[in-house]
């Protein structure tokens, strides 16, 4: 099987044609695929369609075989993947993408040689209404915004966490620390360096991932408020830490702006970069950032 590996950030994604005959994979074959010892190593795999209506149809499968509705650092690199295989008119600066969470469009830059570099991704509304996260969680009436679960807190073994549900077509848990030295200290690598460089997100993250409050299981982020805007780590759902996650960083950009620790614009700081996040006037989020195409190569499945 051929393949192209892109990523958005340092969130990796290996990319498989499926515009021509159908592609369908195991959740075996992801694993195998995304196995950074066995395989090539990736957070996931996305499969390009043909879309009627717009320019293809983003598949997305996390690492571990499941289904995602939406991906927001692959979805960059999609467009990236279509413009690199002349599927958009690279000069238009423009394409719509499919997705299960719906269309998404996007403006996009290209470089000298026509070579996409940034692209700002048309989010849609963030989904607040907590039976549509979904999630559990009781919801608190924020006038024109309806019932939103904006910082309920969920007991864990190193003690409860208070989060607010977000959806950006998938579901996401935003956790903002404001004391990290209140914290258990068995959450941290490093006792006498409590923070989120230091966060066991593996071990928390996961707890929360599968926790009954969130029926589709959810991504978990943490994170802080810096002076440049927002710092965030994510467990992402059927994959685990990754270095970015687009659709997370959107997510947290809404958390931060509801509960008041950010303006509408902010960028949002992960360990592999940064994303200028907007909530605009209009109810949609926009994301803008990078994507970048790494190596192509062969695969025996
Ligand atoms: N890395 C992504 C999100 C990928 C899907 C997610 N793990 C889920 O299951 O919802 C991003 O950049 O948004």
């Amino acid at each position: 099987m051929e393949f192209e590996k892109y990523n958005g950030l340092g969130n990796d994604f290996i990319f498989i044609d499926g515009t021509g005959e159908a592609v369908e994979l195991t959740p075996q074959q992801v694993g195998f695929l995304c196995d950074r010892h066995f395989g090539i190593g990736a957070d996931g795999v996305i499969v390009v369609r043909k879309a009627d209506g717009a320019d293809g149809y983003m598949h997305y499968i996390n690492s571990d075989g499941s289904l995602a509705q939406m991906c927001g650092n692959g979805v960059r690199c999609f467009a990236k993947y279509l413009v690199d295989h002349g599927m958009v008119d690279a000069s238009s600066g423009r394409l719509l993408a499919m997705t299960l969470a719906g269309p998404r469009p996007i403006a996009f830059d290209v470089d000298d040689e026509g070579k996409m570099t940034v692209a700002t991704v048309e989010m849609g509304q963030p989904i607040l209404e907590p039976a549509e996260v979904p999630c559990l969680l009781p919801g608190a009436s924020l006038g024109r915004l309806g019932t939103v679960a904006c910082e309920q807190a969920i007991d864990s073994p190193w003690g409860p966490f208070a989060f607010t549900a977000v959806s950006m077509g998938n579901p996401h848990a935003v956790c903002f620390v404001d004391n990290w030295q209140a914290l258990d200290d068995g959450l941290f690598t490093d006792a006498e360096r409590k923070g989120l460089d230091t966060l066991r997100i593996d071990e928390v993250g996961a707890w929360y991932e599968s926790h009954g409050a969130f029926p589709q299981k959810t991504n978990v982020e943490f994170a802080e408020v810096t002076p440049e805007g927002v710092r965030m780590r994510v467990f992402e759902r059927g994959c685990g830490e990754t270095l970015a996650c687009g659709t997370g960083a959107c997510a947290t950009a809404v958390a931060a702006c509801l509960t008041g620790r950010a303006e509408r614009a902010v960028t949002v700081s992960l360990k592999g970069g940064a994303l200028a996040i907007e909530w605009g006037e209009d109810g949609v989020v926009r994301m803008t950032g990078p994507a970048a195409f790494a190596f192509s190569g062969t695969i025996q499945l």
